[in-house]
């Protein structure tokens, strides 16, 4: 130890009960390392919160859940923000990192419905809400007569649209469910083969000023080593195609010993065109596997089935 223990710590956080959950996750295992320390929770309202009309591609994309938590950061209001890893964008701008990467939560996606128990069994023309290009496109491989109609807003908004009729199921990631305390909504488990994650869900990471080196210290025994290095995996598939742009790509990489699986789609959100690639290597070397996952990507034509697809529609909400 090179710093003497914190005295006082600020956690920004947005406002919604899963951010809050997060960020009281996040305090709790630091009051158990540093009994001593105060640690206050600063929630924020993102611009990402307020926006729930429009595509979010259209007004600046993932970034928008962020950005005024590294704003608190840069004036010094808080020590750390701690993000759903999903929602951070590829690259951190310039003077921010990733402290830690907490340990991964179930990172499937999850069918959510009051009358239906699982995708199978809902009828042609049903309507299941998504935002997410990724689940749509694995959707409408498997299921092509299933409608897709957009769905944005946190959780509860969510949750609160399927049960007034909006929609006759939708797709949510289970971790969320799962923190909120409503795992019994979930009526069916997408598994990888039906639906691959996004990057990094399930996850949740600790950002921080990089010139921080008290903080990254105090922040080390949080960090989960095999989720850091699948997430490190995931986030560097993303990065190869435009990082923080709204794209149907998944990617989806698990650890068992010195092994990282990892698998990663590309689809057209009709799920007419879809590139996959599954390879293994290196736990140690994530970004050599995500570099390689990236390539066999392209070389199904990544590239042009990602032209292929308008952007302006909304990403992984
Ligand atoms: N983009 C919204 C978002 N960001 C993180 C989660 C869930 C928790 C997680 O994946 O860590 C969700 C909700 C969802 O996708 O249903």
């Amino acid at each position: 130890m090179k710093f003497p223990p914190p005295k006082k710590l600020v956690i920004a956080s947005r406002e919604s009960r899963l951010a809050m959950w997060q960020a009281e996750h996040v305090r709790e295992k630091l009051a158990l390392l540093y009994p001593q320390c105060s640690i206050e929770i600063l929630g924020m309202t993102t611009r990402g919160d307020q926006i729930l009309d429009r595509a979010l591609s259209k007004v600046g994309g993932k970034g928008l859940f962020v950005k005024e938590l590294e704003v608190a950061i840069a004036e010094r209001r808080a020590d750390l923000a701690v993000h759903s890893l999903k929602d951070v964008p590829m690259t951190l701008p310039d003077g921010f990192k990733l402290a830690a990467v907490l340990e991964r939560e179930d990172p499937r996606d999850a069918f959510v419905s009051n009358e239906y128990a699982s995708l199978d069994d809902l009828p042609d023309g049903a309507v299941v809400g998504t935002s997410s290009l990724r689940r749509q496109a694995q959707i409408a491989v498997r299921h092509p007569k299933l409608v897709i109609r957009p769905l944005r807003g946190n959780l509860d908004t969510r949750l609160g649209k399927l049960d007034k009729g909006e929609y006759a199921a939708i797709i949510l990631a289970a971790a969320g469910l799962k923190r909120l305390g409503l795992p019994q909504r979930i009526r069916a488990f997408l598994e990888p083969e039906q639906s691959l994650p996004a990057p990094g869900q399930g996850a949740m990471g600790i950002e921080i000023h990089s010139d921080r080196a008290d903080l990254q210290e105090w922040l080390a025994p949080l960090n989960h080593l095999p989720t850091a290095q699948a997430v490190t995996a995931e986030r560097t598939v993303s990065r190869n195609f435009g990082g923080s742009c709204q794209i149907p790509l998944a990617a989806f990489a698990t650890i068992d010993g010195d092994t990282m699986r990892m698998r990663a789609m590309i689809a057209t959100p009709d799920g007419t065109r879809v590139a996959r690639a599954d390879l293994a290597g290196s736990a140690d070397a994530p970004e050599m596997l995500g570099g390689l996952i990236a390539e066999a990507l392209q070389q199904q034509q990544a590239t042009a089935i990602l032209a292929s697809c308008h952007v302006g529609v909304d990403g992984d909400a």
